[in-house]
């Protein structure tokens, strides 16, 4: 992606037409600013896991250190690529993200492990990914554990590396990441490590009464859903979470979804953003048009 492209809208998703979001798009490739990583130990780059991870594929693919021995005489034909392998090959390099933002309880897990199955996108919660290494780490589970029952984020260095693991080891180049970055911390070293600019941000949007009622009502023996660390969870979204998704809202990235609304419809409004057209524009590496989106949407509204 080249130029700059701009391009400015008002819309609403999914909600009566009584606020409105500015949508300002800019291309992906935008220079990346006070980018700092001091504080966090992460891979430098995707690039740099994904060809690890190719490592990792030989080895298990069962290939043996002799078998890929080439002979000194035809080694330097055996590595050369020809330009156009070569632009391929860093073209489904290509990391594609949208990011899924919102108060606890909104409805961003439910619904993204739905829309991911539907575009052919990994959907990948970094809370869930922390939660399951509760129980496989040891050394650093017992502070996870913690950290999530009081609402606290855990550092970005742990969370980064758990994260990029699991991208690599999905196979795919496009993901929803679920509840991330919770933090500008963690937005800062995420951009870095990976040179990429999400293409979308989506942001759940949805009472604190709802969410409260739906938290306490889900089952799934979370450490947290109490109403204890309720509090401290919604205090930590907007102290902490709403300034990421100013951010982006700055950046014209942002698209506003009433969460407080019915599952399916929701869901039907995430397709209409995500579904067909958009994977299209993603395929020929096109800006997504938030005008052309807004356009398919436009019969949802409410
Ligand atoms: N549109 C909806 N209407 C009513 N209940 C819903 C809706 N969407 C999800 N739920 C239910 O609300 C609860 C919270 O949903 P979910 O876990 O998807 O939220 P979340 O935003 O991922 O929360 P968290 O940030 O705490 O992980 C779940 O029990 C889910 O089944
Ligand atoms: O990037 C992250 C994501 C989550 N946490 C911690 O986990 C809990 C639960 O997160 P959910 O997104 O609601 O599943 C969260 O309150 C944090 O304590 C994190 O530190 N970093």
């Amino acid at each position: 992606m080249g130029d700059i492209k701009k391009e400015t809208t008002e819309m609403v998703i999914g909600k009566q037409a009584t606020e409105t979001v500015t949508v300002d798009k800019t291309a992906n490739e935008i220079v990346l600013e006070n980018l700092t990583t001091e504080s966090v130990s992460v891979k430098e780059t995707m690039d740099e896991i994904l060809s690890e991870k190719k490592t990792e594929e030989n080895v298990e693919e069962g290939e043996t250190k002799d078998a890929v021995t080439v002979p000194e005489e035809t080694a330097k034909d055996a590595v050369t690529v020809p330009e156009e392998t070569a632009k391929e090959t860093n073209k489904e390099k290509k990391l594609v993200v949208v990011f899924v933002l919102g108060g606890p309880g909104g409805g961003k897990s439910t619904q993204c492990a739905k829309i991911a199955q539907e575009v052919g996108y990994t959907h990948l919660s970094s809370g869930d990914l922390l939660r399951q290494t509760i129980k496989s780490d040891l050394e650093n589970g017992p502070m996870i554990e913690a950290m999530i029952r009081e609402g606290k984020s855990v550092p970005p260095g742990i969370t980064m590396e758990i994260l990029q693991k699991a991208m690599v080891k999905s196979g795919n180049d496009k993901f929803i990441l679920d509840g991330f970055p919770r933090d500008e911390e963690i937005r800062k070293a995420f951009e870095a490590a990976t040179k990429t600019e999400p293409e979308l941000v989506l942001f759940f949007d949805c009472s604190e009464e709802e969410r409260e009622r739906r938290i306490l009502s889900r089952e799934q023996g979370r450490v947290d859903d109490n109403a204890e660390s309720l509090r401290k969870r919604f205090r930590y979204f907007q102290e902490h979470t709403l300034p990421v998704v100013e951010y982006y809202r700055a950046r014209g990235l942002v698209l506003q979804i009433d969460a407080g609304r019915s599952e399916k419809d929701v869901f039907e409004t995430l397709k209409s953003i995500l579904g067909p057209s958009t994977a299209r524009l993603v395929e020929e590496e096109q800006e997504p048009n938030i005008a052309e989106i807004e356009r398919e949407i436009s019969g949802l509204r409410v």
